[in-house]
């Protein structure tokens, strides 16, 4: 057997990198925020993004309500961060953004991140039902996480954002 033949050494790194570029819209989605009337909290729009990745999941034979759970933890931590970085900004005013992104616009890059995790998520059934999801996904995690120099709050989101992934 050649080199290519092995399985590949980290199945659940693509599903991983996209929880932490869903992630990284937060710091947009919180500065879009900062300073108006919009709440971090939005629960039409969490209806609206659960009720689309259901849907495309069932489209592509994949287990609708697992996607929902698993897209439950996405928001969550997203709002982790959005909490973390508002109180960060509330204690550090210097530290909060100068520049406002249109909140409709990162809506449809967190769109675009949504369709890429659904399809993710249907290619890896069989690796995040193995045994050795667990290990594989801690491993993929450390890695993104070194990789992009990513701060405690992004890490301990990243953590909260995989606690549905592995099916065992
Ligand atoms: O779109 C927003 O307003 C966000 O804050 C992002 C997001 C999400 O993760 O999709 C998180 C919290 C809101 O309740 C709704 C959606």
């Amino acid at each position: 057997a050649s080199a290519t033949d092995r399985p590949p050494a980290d199945p659940l790194r693509p599903v991983t990198a996209l929880a932490a570029d869903r992630l990284a819209t937060a710091d947009l989605v919180a500065a879009a925020k900062w300073g108006t009337d919009s709440p971090i909290d939005d629960p039409a729009r969490e209806q609206q993004v659960l009720d689309t990745v259901a849907t495309q999941a069932q489209r592509i034979g994949a287990d609708p309500d697992e996607i929902r759970r698993v897209f439950r933890d996405q928001i969550e931590a997203n709002k982790l961060v959005q909490r973390g970085l508002f109180a960060e900004w509330t204690a550090h005013p210097d530290r909060a953004p100068t520049t406002k992104p249109d909140l409709n616009v990162v809506r449809q890059t967190i769109n675009r991140i949504n369709t890429d995790l659904v399809r993710s998520l249907a290619d890896t059934t069989a690796d995040r039902t193995a045994p050795a999801c667990r290990p594989e996904l801690l491993m993929a995690a450390v890695e993104v996480h070194l990789e992009r120099h990513q701060d405690l709050l992004h890490t301990a989101a990243l953590a909260r954002s995989l606690a549905r992934i592995c099916r065992n």
